[in-house]
């Protein structure tokens, strides 16, 4: 066996603090692939669609599998809130996770190689975006100020150097570029062949479009604002699950003071999703983004929003109230946002301090 992969299967990163979760109405075989880098860590396989089909999960791997009966019968009548026919459907398994962190990939994503050649190591690689600041008030030109070998630049003050937490490490992806459908249908072929070797923070402020295929999160720090969305079969929209869940993230940690990082480590995307099917599925988003990314821009969350629970209750109610005139959807999904919170501190306790 090749020596980097040995040193892939040595360095499983946190392994005992990571679940990897997987929503799929297809199939597992990619974590054939996976295996060196994956093998160590547990899966929360979350399957989409007819629960009465089996999915087979490749030998070795330690795992739990949820379909659509085991939400029902876990959530009782919160089940709602959880997406059907929609990608959005593994917030369930980061709802269900007891670690600290989270790593989640789409199920047609394969090991990429780094343009030496090397197989990219996206745990090792998420995990020190996380494991490391990020630096939201003030743009380093240099990118990653924490990566070996670069450092912050002339002109950046002191009193800003030590940066504030990490909460999302956002990975990209090589190949199939996640576009939207009128994107893709223009420009059927194109493909992402730029490999930037760089992380950069998203500065305090600023949204961004966050895509579910490559992604990393501090579940303690960020988890009760991942919501994915109330999306697929019965509602109005899809394919904005991973949308939602990042501008919301975003304004959450842009007001409790952690960061967001963009970049390093990619992803190899394999399959390109039916641009006619998409168009279908996302349309109405595509109107209603002029309206929501706003909405998050000027949003200003109270100073007693201290947790992101409190922030993503506050987030609920100002859903309800500024977006319903847009469409009653909104109202409906802000009753989801709060069905998600009452699930997510049903099965996560606050732990109570023995001492007091
Ligand atoms: O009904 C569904 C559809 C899909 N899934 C699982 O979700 C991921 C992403 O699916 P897919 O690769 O088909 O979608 P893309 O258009 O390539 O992905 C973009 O859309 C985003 C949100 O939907 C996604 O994160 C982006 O990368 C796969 O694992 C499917 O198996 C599902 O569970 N249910
Ligand atoms: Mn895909």
């Amino acid at each position: 066996m090749a020596g980097y992969h040995l040193e892939a299967i040595e360095a499983a990163p946190l392994k005992d603090d990571l679940d990897i979760v997987i929503p799929t109405i297809r199939s597992l075989d990619f974590l054939e692939q996976w295996r060196p880098f994956l093998k160590h860590y547990h899966l929360i396989i979350v399957q989409d669609g007819d629960p009465s089909i089996k999915i087979r999960v490749p030998e070795g791997y330690d795992y739990e599998l949820y379909n659509r009966n085991d939400i029902n019968r876990i959530l009782g009548p919160r089940a709602n809130c959880i997406s059907y026919k929609d990608g959005g459907c593994r917030c369930f398994g980061f709802m269900v996770s007891k670690k600290k962190y989270i790593y989640t990939i789409d199920d047609d994503c394969f090991v990429a190689k780094d343009p030496s050649g090397k197989e990219i190591n996206v745990i090792a690689q998420h995990m020190r975006n996380l494991e490391t600041p990020s630096t939201p008030h003030y743009f380093n030109t240099l990118y990653d100020p924490f990566r070996e070998g670069t450092d912050f630049v002339r002109g950046y003050p002191f009193s800003l150097r030590e940066g504030v937490t990490t909460a999302i490490s956002h990975g990209l992806w090589l190949n199939i570029p996640d576009y939207d459908a009128p994107t893709q249908l223009v420009k059927p072929r194109e493909r992402n062949i730029r490999y930037v070797d760089a992380v950069m923070t998203i500065p305090k402020g600023v949204l961004y479009p966050m895509c579910g295929m490559n992604l990393a999160f501090n579940r303690e720090l960020i988890g009760p604002a991942m919501y994915f969305g109330l999306m697929g079969e019965g509602q109005p929209i899809s394919r904005y699950d991973d949308m939602w869940a990042g501008w919301a993230a975003k304004v959450v940690c842009d007001h409790l003071g952690f960061g967001v990082k963009t970049g390093l480590p990619y992803v190899w995307h394999s399959k390109a999703s039916n641009p006619f099917v998409n168009l279908k599925k996302e349309h109405k988003g595509l109107h209603w983004q002029e309206d929501m990314v706003p909405f998050f821009q000027n949003l200003r969350l109270s100073k007693e929003s201290d947790t992101a629970t409190k922030c993503y209750m506050e987030l609920s109610k100002m859903t309800k109230e500024k977006l319903t005139k847009v469409d009653p959807y909104f109202e409906k999904l802000a009753d989801a946002m709060m069905a998600w919170i009452e699930a997510w501190e049903e099965l996560n306790p606050p732990v109570v301090d023995s001492k007091n």
